[in-house]
C-alpha cells in the first residue's frame, strides 16, 4: 500500500479517527510493543534522533511510554493513563521543536516498519490513516 503524508500545516489539528481494535486484536501487546521498538529503532538512526533520550535506559522508556499509548488508544488497557496521566499529547510534544520535516521523519520510519510488517492491509491502512493525521496535531514550530 502507498503511505502517503497529508500535507498540513504546522498550527493546525484536523479530526482524527483512531485506529481499529483489530489491530491490537492482531497484534496483542507484545506485538504493538515490537512495532513501537522498531520504529524508535529507526528514529535513532535518523536525522531527528536528537530528539530523543540519548541514554539506552532513557529510550527505553520512551518506547514504553509509546506503546502504553498505542495499546491505549487502540482499546486495550490504560496503561499509558495508569502510569503518565491524562494523554495531552500536543502538550507533552511542545518542549521539542517539530517541524514538518521531523514530522515526515517520523511518519517515514513507520511506513518503512509497517512496510515489512505482515499485518492484513486494512489494519496498516488504519494505524497510518491515524498517525498521519494525529501527526499533524504534534508539530509546534516551522523552524528548522
Ligand atoms: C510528528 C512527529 C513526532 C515526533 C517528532 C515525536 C517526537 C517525540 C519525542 C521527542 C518524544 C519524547 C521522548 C521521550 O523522552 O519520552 C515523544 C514522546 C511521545 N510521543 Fe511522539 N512524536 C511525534 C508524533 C507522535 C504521534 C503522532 C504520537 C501518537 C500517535 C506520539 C506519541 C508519543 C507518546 C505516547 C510519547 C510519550 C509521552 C510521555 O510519556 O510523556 N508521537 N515524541
Amino acid at each position: 500500500m502507498d503511505f502517503n503524508i497529508t500535507p498540513a500545516q504546522v498550527g493546525t489539528r484536523p479530526p482524527v479517527e483512531k485506529p481499529s481494535p483489530a489491530v491490537l486484536e492482531y497484534l496483542g501487546e507484545d506485538g504493538m510493543r515490537k512495532l513501537v521498538s522498531d520504529h524508535y529503532d529507526l528514529l535513532r538512526q535518523s536525522n531527528i534522533k536528537g530528539l530523543f533520550p540519548p541514554t539506552d535506559k532513557g529510550f527505553a522508556m520512551a518506547k514504553e511510554h509509546s506503546a502504553d499509548f498505542f495499546i491505549q488508544i487502540c482499546g486495550g488497557p490504560q496503561h499509558f493513563n495508569q502510569k503518565r496521566g491524562r494523554p495531552m499529547m500536543a502538550a507533552r510534544h511542545a518542549p521539542f521543536k517539530i517541524n514538518p520535516e521531523a514530522r515526515r521523519v517520523w511518519l517515514e520510519s513507520y511506513a518503512m516498519v509497517l512496510a515489512q510488517h505482515d499485518m492484513p492491509e486494512e489494519l496498516k491502512k488504519s494505524f497510518w490513516n491515524y498517525i498521519d493525521i494525529f501527526s499533524i496535531w504534534m508539530m509546534n514550530t516551522n523552524e528548522a
